[in-house]
């Protein structure tokens, strides 16, 4: 399991003033993170621009030295271990970062292996299994410039595995594809977590991305954790009203008031727009009036053809949460 305590990232900074003088400034990246990471889990770090994910992930995978706090991975310090840390974790940037494009599939493969010290046999039987893994064995001899975007990103998780890491770090990592290209992506790293049994610490702007994978998500502001829970429970947070769509057969003016008055009745706040012909209505209310609008509808010999609640959505709370703090 990865442990993040008290988490702290200071930058330093010069701002010139000046011909010769400079002035110096404290950038406080991340304030105070915590979070947990199991094996086989997706973890989310979700945030809006600058809120400190991009620096948490690269403290995380040792390339930054945090300012203060600790980070664990399996009982190991990961600033006073470093080198033995390095063997459990890996990182997958979005995006063409990180891979040599003259160089082919798995000549990029065998290159970033060797830099882990694998030995060659060793080396080539893991390369076989991660071409065959994230489906680019077809291509593992052509130079990686005449790759489709999807495959670079499918080499990039290649790479981010060839050590056979415990834990992954992704960032972004399907920035930039198509849809149908970041679904098949998406595939790949739930496979990764769920067969492979690899912690995962994925961010992403697409919250749809999120709400698919991740078991469990932080949402960090200002380098803080404002919240955490699981996509539905945070989703929750942004739905204070709960919307019902409903839908009657044979719509008439008749039926109007009976449904508002039932749903004021129970809720005086309740709000009805509806629209007759139709027979369709939008009742938004504090409570769920699912009970008392089926009553009311038997009562009055009305066939309802639909009624369902809104889903609450992710995107709507993060905003609401990062507006809020
Ligand atoms: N090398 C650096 N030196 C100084 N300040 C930095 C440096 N890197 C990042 N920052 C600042 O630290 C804060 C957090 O940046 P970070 O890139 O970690 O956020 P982020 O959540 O990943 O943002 P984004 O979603 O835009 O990538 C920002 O205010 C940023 O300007």
């Amino acid at each position: 399991m990865i442990i993040v305590e008290s988490l702290k990232k200071t930058y330093e900074t010069k701002i010139k003033k000046g011909f010769l003088k400079s002035e110096k400034r404290y950038v406080e990246a991340v304030r105070k993170l915590d979070m947990e990471i199991e094996k086989g889990q997706i973890v989310g770090l979700l945030g809006i621009n600058g809120a400190g994910k991009t620096t948490s992930i690269k403290m995380l995978s040792t390339l930054l030295l945090p300012t203060a706090g600790k980070i664990t991975v399996d009982g190991m310090d990961a600033v006073k271990d470093a080198m033995k840390v390095k063997q459990r974790i890996n990182m997958v940037a979005g995006g063409e970062r990180m891979i040599y494009w003259r160089l082919t599939g798995r000549e990029n493969l065998w290159y970033f292996g060797q830099l882990y010290g694998m030995e060659n046999k060793m080396l080539s039987e893991r390369i076989d299994y991660l071409l065959n893994l994230v489906g680019i064995e077809e291509k593992k001899d052509v130079p990686v410039e005449n790759y489709s975007k999807g495959m670079k990103q499918r080499l990039q998780i290649a790479r981010g595995l060839i050590n056979n890491p415990d834990y992954i770090f992704m960032d972004e990592p399907t920035l930039g594809l198509d849809s149908v290209i970041s679904k098949e992506l998406r595939a790949y790293v739930k496979n990764i977590a769920r067969k492979e049994g690899k912690g995962i610490l994925l961010t992403s702007h697409y919250m749809a991305e999120i709400e698919e994978l991740c078991d469990y998500v932080y949402v960090l502001n200002h380098g803080e954790i404002i919240a955490q829970g699981t996509p539905k429970e945070l989703a929750a947070v942004g739905m204070n009203k709960k919307i019902l769509y409903l839908g009657i057969e044979r719509g008439s003016a008749e039926i109007s008031p009976i449904i508002d008055q039932a749903c004021r009745a129970a809720d005086h706040t309740a709000i009805v727009q509806n629209d007759t012909h139709e027979g369709t209505f939008i009742i938004t209310s504090s409570l769920d009036l699912k009970g008392v609008i089926s009553r009311t509808c038997i009562d009055h010999r009305l066939v309802i053809n639909r009624l369902f609640e809104d889903e609450p959505k992710l995107e709507d709370a993060i905003i609401k949460l990062s507006k809020g703090a």
